[in-house]
Order: C-alpha cells, then structure tokens, then sequence
C-alpha cells in the first residue's frame, strides 16, 4: 500500500518512465484512479499554475495578454490558503524587481508545508515577502487582521507607476478581515459565525462579508489606485465567481445592500445584528450610474485571471486518464448538494453504463430527473451518457467518469469523517445493492489533501465494499449514521482503501472518479 501511496504521489513528476513501467506491468484500477487524482492535484498546483500564467519577457511581465513594464515597481500582497506556494514561485519568476510583499497565511502552514516535503513552496530566507501566519481553525482573528492592515498599508502607498500583484487562494475571507468602522471584528466574526451555523452557503456568508469589510468587494483593489492591479486567482467556489472567491477583493461588486439583508433576514438574523451593523449597512451607497463609471474606469487598471480551478484540475486528470489507457469524459465541475443524493446519481451512472438500453429500467430518466438537483446541467449529463453508451456499445475499456465540487452532509451524528469519505461509503453501497458492480470503482478526494478534521484525503471504494465490511465483522449504515466514515475507512482492511495524499498545498474542492470497466480488467 506505502508503495502505491508513494508512487501515485510521485507520478506526475517522472511522468514519461512511470507511466512506461506501470504500463508493462499493467496497473490495476485502483492504482489508475489513485494516480488520476493525483494528476488533478498536479494540475493545480500553486507554483505550477503561476508559472504557466505569470510570464516573463526581458523587463516585461505578460500575464492574460497583457504586458506590464518592470521598473523596480512591483509589490505583492496574498491571502488565503495556498498563497505561500504562488508566492515563492512569483519571487521566482520577479523578484528582481519585487520592492516588498506581505501574504497572509493559515496558521502553522509553513511548518506543515515542510513536515510534508513541500520546502519549494516556501519562500526563500533572504525573500523580500513577509509572511504573516493566522486565522486558526480558518476563523478571523487579531493576527489576521493585523495581516490585513499591512496589506492595506502597502496598498495604499502605491503610485501610477506601481504594479500590485495580488494572490488569491480559497480562505482568503478569514485571512483578510479589515471590518468597517465602528464594526469590530468581534461584531464581524459573530454574524459570520452566526450565519455559518445556519447553514448559509459560501456565495450568502461572502454576500454579506463584502459588505462589511474595507477589503472585500473590491477595496483593495480601489486602496492600491492609482497603481495597476494584476490578481491570480485560485477558486475554491463552484463556477469561479469573482466577486465572491475570498469575497472579491479584487473585484468591484454593486453596492447595493438589497442582497445582503434578503440574506440575513432568510436566517432571521435581522434582529440580532449588533448596532455597528446596522449602521454601516444603513449607510448611503453609491448610485448604479456612478457604479457603472467607476466599474468602466477599473477595467484598465485591475485584471483578474483564474488561474486555477476545479475544472483545470478535471482537464489535468483527463489528460492523464488517457494515458493510463482510459476513457475520460467530464461529467462537471459543479457537483454540489446533499451527498446522498450525488451518490444515488454516481450509482444510476454505473447501472446506466451497464445496461444503457434495458427497456425493464429507465436509468436515464432517472439520472435527469436527478442531476440538475446536485448542480450537473441535462446537457452534461446526456453528454457523459452518450460517451457510456458508445463505450457499452464498443464492448471494451474503461471509462473514467470525471467531476468535481463541494457537496454538503448533514451532520447528525459525532464520529468522524468528511465529505469525501462519506461519499465514497455512501456510493460504495449503491454499487453493491441487487446486482452488486464489483468491478466499477468510486474515488473521492479533497484536493487539499484533507476531507474534514482527518489526516485522509478521501476514500477508494468499488460494488464489493459492503461485502468485504460485513466479513470484517462491520455494519456500514450504522457508521453512516453516526458520520463516522474515517472510522470506519480506517478499520476497513487496515485502512487500505483511504486517500492520504498528506496536505498537498492547493485547494479547488473536490474530485471524483467514477471508473466504468465495460468488461472485467484482465488483472
Ligand atoms: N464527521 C463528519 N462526517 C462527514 N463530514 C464532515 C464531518 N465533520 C465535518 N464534515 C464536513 O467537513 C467539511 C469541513 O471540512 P473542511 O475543513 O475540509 O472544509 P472545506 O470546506 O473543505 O474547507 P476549505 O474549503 O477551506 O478547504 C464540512 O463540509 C463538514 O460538513
Ligand atoms: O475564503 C473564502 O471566502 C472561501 O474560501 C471562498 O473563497
């Protein structure tokens, strides 16, 4: 198993002579899923995709299509969770003409990136960036701010012929707090908190952070004016909005405040909202029409680029699927909602796949009535069908069914797990009911390489799972009730079938793999 975990960590880097080797000696399906994901963790990786997009001609930085003149004139600021790695791959590529940085970091990062091997995603000794570590358990807190207050310091003293480089990664809310005046990040820190525990999602709790926040909603971007703003962006929000990765801070949002209340009032928060609060969202906004000019001015002087994503990570995993002899097809980037319901839909797939044209079972009906409800468009889906009915058709090979996202568990129970893990258990079981699917097999990993407060990534499962558990002496549905998935993962053949990729320095959510043999693998 170590051997495995090893060479799927290591195989994107020796590409050519690992997959030459492994082909010889035919990996198995597990093996090919494993390296799969490892692949789309490769594929986004922060140093990697600030080097395809952050270039350099002479005195020239060319990123997007546009060219910035370097004078000795750059200055960098970044927050959220994989900045550390851009960063030190930014310094790289400018740091001549860098005059200072500041990113502002999970705490404890730069001791974990190095436990893990990570050392060329940390910034050099003698590095002109200073690195600010806060935000414990991804929370705002006094050294955050403290961070974000440099970062306003530098921003604001920058000049017309200054660039700002900004990075941007998933977590960068709670890295970046600078709460409206009289607003303190106490009062800021309860109605996040207050709305997280509600159950708000990512796009209501930035909704309303932007508003709240000096930062956000595109003011840093207007406190670095009149210098030019370049922002790399790595999005851990499903279909990269802007203005809401890290609460836009990049990124001018209306100012209106309509949104903000009809969110805090469907989690009945209007009455409890501190008084400072109310007072900054009372507050006079500016007219659409004067939006619209300042919006028009900024197109020229702030660009932002996603840099990385899910779906970048699905194309990097697609990429190497075919090479690994199988056929991928990308299912969506958007995979989202309850988990038990993204299961059921990975489990009409595979019986689809088996048996696409069974008159007694209408598998398709079913997946489109399904699929819209967890974020996956008719289109894709008819797309991934088509793609598993010529496969059914051909009678031969593997296809790899890729997608990715965030869904959701409705904690009940206090074991513990994520929502990778508990996905993977959850389509385990759907594989193994009636006509069990020994041979398909489900992967799901967080691209962070941490599914919840475990150590695991997420999980490999295939239709044989509920077997194998109920000869272990262990009854699935009763860990799936207590959502206690890495227990049980863990007690499961000595853990063989968890994902431990260790932290892997990135973040752009989820992915899952769902590997269709059309006939049995000879191995
Ligand atoms: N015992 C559990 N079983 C299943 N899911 C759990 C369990 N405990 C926590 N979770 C889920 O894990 C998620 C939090 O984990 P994690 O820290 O990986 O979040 P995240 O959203 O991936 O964070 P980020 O986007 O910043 O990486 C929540 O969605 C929560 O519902
Ligand atoms: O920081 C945040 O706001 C979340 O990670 C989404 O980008």
């Amino acid at each position: 198993m170590a051997r495995v975990l090893s060479l799927c960590r290591s195989l994107p880097l020796c590409r050519p002579l690992v997959v030459r080797g492994m082909a010889r000696r035919m990996m198995s399906l597990e093996e090919r899923a494993r390296a799969v994901f490892a692949a789309a963790v490769e594929g986004v990786q922060p140093d990697a995709v600030v080097r395809k997009r952050l270039q350099r001609s002479g005195d020239q930085l060319l990123v997007d299509g546009h060219c910035f003149p370097l004078q000795h004139n750059l200055h960098l600021v970044g927050f959220g969770k994989a900045v550390l790695g851009m960063a030190a791959e930014a310094e790289r590529i400018v740091g001549d003409h860098l005059v200072q940085g500041v990113v502002s970091v999970p705490y404890g990062i730069q001791e974990t990136l190095q436990k893990h091997g990570k050392g060329h995603m940390l910034l050099e000794q003698n590095s002109r960036i200073e690195v600010l570590e806060g935000a414990k358990h991804n929370l705002p807190d006094a050294d955050a701010q403290r961070a974000a207050e440099r970062i306003r310091q530098i921003a604001s003293q920058l000049t017309e012929t200054d660039l700002l480089l900004v990075l941007i990664s998933g977590g960068g809310s709670a890295l970046l707090p600078y709460p409206v005046p009289p607003i303190s990040l106490e009062e800021k820190q309860e109605v996040t908190r207050k709305l997280a525990a509600a159950g708000a999602t990512i796009q209501e709790l930035n909704t309303v952070r932007r508003a709240l926040s000096l930062l956000k909603g595109g003011g840093l971007a207007q406190n670095a004016s009149p210098a030019k703003v370049i922002a790399l962006i790595l999005s851990d929000v499903i279909g990269d909005p802007l203005d809401l990765i890290a609460s836009g801070p990049t990124v001018q949002y209306e100012a209106s405040t309509q949104g903000v209340w009809t969110v805090l009032e469907r989690y009945r928060l209007c009455d409890s909202l501190p008084m400072s609060v109310r007072e900054v969202l009372g507050r006079s906004k500016p007219q659409c029409e004067e939006m619209g000019k300042i919006a028009e001015q900024e197109k020229n002087r702030v660009h932002n680029v996603v840099i990385g994503s899910n779906s970048i990570a699905l194309e990097a995993a697609g990429q190497w699927a075919r090479q690994l002899g199988l056929r991928p097809v990308v299912l969506s980037p958007g995979v989202c909602g309850d988990v038990c319901m993204v299961a059921h839909l990975y489990g009409l797939l595979a019986r689809f796949a088996s048996a696409p044209s069974d008159p007694s079972v209408d598998w398709a009906q079913q997946i489109l009535q399904l699929g819209p409800k967890v974020g996956v468009e008719s289109w894709d889906l008819c797309r991934t069908m088509r793609v598993l009915g010529e496969a059914h058709e051909e009678g031969w090979g593997v296809t790899c069914v890729l997608a990715g996202g965030e869904p959701t568990v409705q904690l009940i129970g206090k074991g513990r797990g994520g929502r990778n893990q508990e996905l993977a258990l959850r389509v385990g079981l759907e594989l193994g009911v009636k006509q069990p699917l020994q041979d398909t097999l489900f992967l799901s990993g967080g691209t962070d390489g941490q599914d919840g407060p475990t150590d695991a990534a997420g999980a490999v499962t295939d239709g044989g799972l509920e077997e194998e558990a109920r000869r272990q002496g262990l009854d699935p549905s009763s860990f799936l009730s207590n959502n206690d998935s890495y227990t049980f993962f863990s007690r499961l053949s000595a853990g063989r079938c968890l994902l431990l990729p260790g932290l892997t320095g990135t973040n752009v959510m989820d992915v899952h793999l769902l590997l269709i043999p059309t006939q049995p693998p000879n191995n």
